[in-house]
């Protein structure tokens, strides 16, 4: 009987009769890296500097997936991630955001109201002055406590308002409410009756706050591409593993082989299946692609010849449900340009991607109109669509209700030699530019032990750059 081994050896063979294979020759071991995100250009960059032979296959006609620096107002500005969370040491992006005397204007304290996803640090007060979320908490936290199903964090303080009626919250204090629930969806990109009770305050947060790159990312990017083999405009539909090497299939029917890959594209396009596994990914995997959330935040950028709003980070208006409810982040004050970015979560952000964007930058001025009648009209905007690209389809993933946080880790662990990199693979930082960077240093360092055990060569090559690179050049930080 033909063994599965012995049949790929022979495809690889005929293959190579096929004038639309490319293979390098040389003897250093090769591998394919799928995806010039943040994880994928890092583990390529790791991988090129470890002496291997890597070609990066990009699917856009531009590198850095949901890190995408605009510069069409003459500025830049960023559509996708624009702040590294944890402005510290401990953040394994410091030591080279350092070294490129790139600024960083810190938007708040570790603890601020703008980025307590988990409610603590909430300053409301009920007419009575109880400080009514931190209550509100607290409560929450027992219902996790006492039920043994994971439940979604609306269910959890409906139950907590059931018990407690006194807890309710009526007219502007309820409005409020709303709006820092609005903020917790902003930071997952989901709505609050999809996000897991038990996961929800579970990240780890670095220490030092969060920082805007006040002059985008891409000049990280590109000094983590410089002199790689970037094959933009090709988008791979197919990958073929086998014990001796894999075969990548593009979309214009070429087909590259290597010794090993690394499968750095989003987890939307995992679940999408718009790339085909040979074979098939194990049970385990396929249940991690399936069962990991990806919500959706955009980002409307609306560029004013004049600044009439007041001098503050966030703009917000408070209504009823955290659907109405929406914040514009102000530009203006941290980088000097006039410029408001609205950034709508979840379910809003996903009706408001079907519209077109001449119709979403006038719904995003009208929500600026509700509390500046006499705002100026936009000279310029800008719309994401990060749901709907196909290159993305989802903007960062979460933790859904019922599901393990252990899921990160099983969408990161090889399958024979592919090995997998991106957000949501970060156990420990998922959703975030740090935790996809993490993911393609851990990644290359899998993929070149297992490569080089198999050629018997671990002792001929260099280690992978590791995260304990010394810093030597301190971030660049305003507003200490
Ligand atoms: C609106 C928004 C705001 C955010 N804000 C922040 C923030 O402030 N701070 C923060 O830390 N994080 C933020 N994030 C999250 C952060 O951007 C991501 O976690 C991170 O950039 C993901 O990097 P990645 O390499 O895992 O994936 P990606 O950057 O998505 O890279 C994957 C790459 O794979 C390519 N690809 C897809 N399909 C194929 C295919 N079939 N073949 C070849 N290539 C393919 C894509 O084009 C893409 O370039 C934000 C994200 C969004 C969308």
């Amino acid at each position: 009987m033909d063994s599965g081994d012995n049949k790929f050896n022979r495809q690889l063979r005929s293959n190579l009769c096929n004038s639309s294979l490319e293979r390098k020759a040389t003897n250093s071991p090769s591998v394919i890296v799928i995806g010039a995100g943040f994880a994928g250009i890092t583990a390529a960059r790791s991988l090129h500097d470890a002496s291997f032979q890597v070609t990066l296959l990009e699917s856009r006609n531009r590198i850095g997936g949901r890190v995408h620096t605009n510069y069409s107002f003459g500025f830049p500005i960023d559509l996708g991630a624009s702040w590294l969370h944890g402005v510290g040491n401990e953040n394994p992006l410091a030591s080279l955001i350092g070294r490129l005397g790139l600024p960083l204007y810190r938007t708040s304290g570790d603890n601020s109201v703008l980025y307590d996803h988990d409610l603590e640090s909430y300053a409301l007060y009920d007419m009575d002055g109880n400080q009514v979320p931190q209550d509100l908490v607290a409560k929450t936290d027992v219902i996790r406590q006492e039920f043994r199903e994971d439940m979604s964090i609306q269910r959890a303080i409906s139950i907590v308002f059931e018990r407690r009626p006194d807890l309710r919250l009526e007219g502007v204090d309820h409005k409020v409410l709303q709006w820092y629930l609005c903020r917790m969806e902003g930071w997952f990109a989901a709505d609050a009756d999809t996000i897991s009770l038990r996961g929800w305050d579970q990240e780890e947060l670095l220490p030092g706050g969060h920082g805007l790159m006040v002059r985008g990312y891409l000049p990280v990017l590109n000094t983590l591409a410089k002199g790689l083999d970037i094959r933009l405009n090709h988008r791979v539909t197919k990958i073929v593993r086998g014990h001796s090497g894999v075969k990548i299939t593009v979309d214009d029917g070429r087909v590259l082989v290597a010794d090993a890959a690394v499968i750095a594209v989003p987890l939307g396009v995992l679940k999408s299946n718009s790339i085909q596994f040979e074979p098939r990914l194990p049970d385990w995997k396929e249940e991690a692609i399936r069962d990991i959330g990806v919500g959706i935040e955009n980002k409307i950028v609306l560029h004013f010849d004049k600044v009439f709003w007041p001098n503050v980070e966030f703009l917000g208006i408070v209504a009823e449900t955290s659907y109405v409810c929406s914040y514009f982040l102000n530009l203006h004050k941290a980088t000097g340009h006039r410029v408001l970015v609205y950034m709508p979560s979840g379910q809003l952000a996903r009706d408001i991607e079907k519209m077109p964007d001449e119709a979403a930058a006038k719904f995003a001025f009208t929500q600026l109109q509700r509390m500046f009648p006499n705002a100026s009209e936009p000279i310029q905007y800008l719309v994401s669509h990060w749901g709907t690209d196909t290159n993305s389809l989802g903007s960062y993933s979460y933790d859904t209700v019922g599901k393990s946080h252990d899921l990160y880790e099983r969408l990161r662990i090889p399958v024979d030699n592919l090995f997998f990199a991106g957000e949501a693979t970060s156990i420990d930082y998922p959703g975030s530019v740090h935790g996809a960077y993490s993911t393609g240093l851990m990644a290359a360092e899998d993929c070149r032990m297992r490569v080089l055990e198999r050629h018997g060569e671990l002792d001929l090559f260099q280690p992978v750059m590791g995260e304990d690179v010394p810093v030597s050049v301190p971030l660049l930080i305003s507003r200490l």
